[in-house]
């Protein structure tokens, strides 16, 4: 059972070049070629800029409903705003999930009142150009490792979390709610299984834990480590690299100790997406499959969670 890699990204991090990263680039690809997780550390992120959206969010899914509703999704317009428990369903066997989320994807998004949520859009956009700038970063790593030039694959993020109308990269912060015992019963979970749509997903999760990833045919908790930042690929990426990168399955189960089902529980999930019009065909030059365009592939999986 393979357990989820630590790398350690200081070279990368502190030349802001990726010339003398080769052991990491080396170690993100065996990541991504077995498990499709890996956790970084000394990323270059600074901890209270996490605090500030964990709590900044907290604030904001603790309102009444109706006021989280003014700013809620609607998925006729675009992906944006406040999505409810049940209005999305990841798992193909699952009838509740127990999650909140809100989802932004640039500055010019609809963000929660600044009357009352003063922090949400300055923690959020604040922590969005920190993550888009790991992302370049780790994106040049990925090109290396794949024999293709350093900037192959950050001339096709161009615009992310800068304009939805040219890239669908989304900053979700996620609330699950303290849970009941009578929420213990199959059918209900936290986040049901699935995997990621787009390019990369990068995770920040608070000290709770739940997630857990699919490697083989175990289950393997993706334990919080203080500091890190979880990154996977997703299915898009799978398909680029024709398999030799793998989206892998992840859930968040109901907590059986009470403690923990009790708990609230927050992640922030930064997802990248190429710009919507990157022509995506398989990198080995294969045509087993026709060449899909980015944005029309993430609204086919969109429509298939999107409940109401
Ligand atoms: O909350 C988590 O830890 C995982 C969330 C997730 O996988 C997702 O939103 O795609
Ligand atoms: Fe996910």
């Amino acid at each position: 059972m393979a357990n989820i890699p630590i790398v350690d990204l200081t070279a990368l991090v502190r030349e802001n070049d990726i010339s003398n990263a080769h052991l990491i680039v080396k170690q993100l690809d065996e990541a991504f070629s077995t498990v499709g997780f890996v956790y970084l550390t000394n990323h270059g992120i600074d901890q209270t800029k996490i605090e500030k959206v964990l709590k900044a969010s907290k604030h904001f899914f603790l309102l009444p409903d109706d006021i989280k509703k003014q700013t809620c999704r609607d998925y006729s317009k675009n992906n944006d705003g406040y999505v409810g428990i049940n209005q999305e369903i990841l798992g193909t066997d699952i009838h509740h999930e127990i999650k909140e989320a809100y989802n932004i994807t640039s500055s010019k998004s609809v963000f929660p009142s600044e009357d009352t949520n003063p922090e949400f859009r300055s923690s959020v956009t604040d922590l969005a150009l920190k993550l888009s700038e790991l992302t370049r970063r780790l994106l040049a790593c990925m090109a290396v490792a794949l024999g293709l030039t350093e900037n192959y694959f950050v001339d096709r993020h161009r615009f992310m979390f800068q304009d939805q109308d040219k890239n669908a990269t989304t900053f979700r912060t996620l609330y699950y709610p303290s849970l009941s015992d009578s929420d213990i019963q199959p059918g209900v979970v936290r986040c049901g299984a699935h995997s990621d749509y787009g390019t990369i997903t990068l995770l920040l999760q608070d000290s709770v834990g739940g997630l857990e990833v699919l490697s083989g045919s175990k289950w393997i908790p993706a334990t919080p480590i203080p500091g890190s930042i979880l990154v996977n690929l997703g299915d898009l990426m799978q398909f680029w690299t024709s398999d030799r990168y793998t989206a892998t399955v992840h859930r968040v189960l109901v907590p059986e100790e009470e403690i923990r089902r009790k708990s609230t529980r927050q992640s922030i999930a930064f997802f990248v997406h190429p710009d919507n019009d990157v022509m995506v065909s398989q990198l080995n030059g294969s045509s087993d499959h026709p060449a899909i365009g980015a944005l029309d592939y993430l609204k086919s999986r969109l429509s298939a969670t999107y409940k109401y």
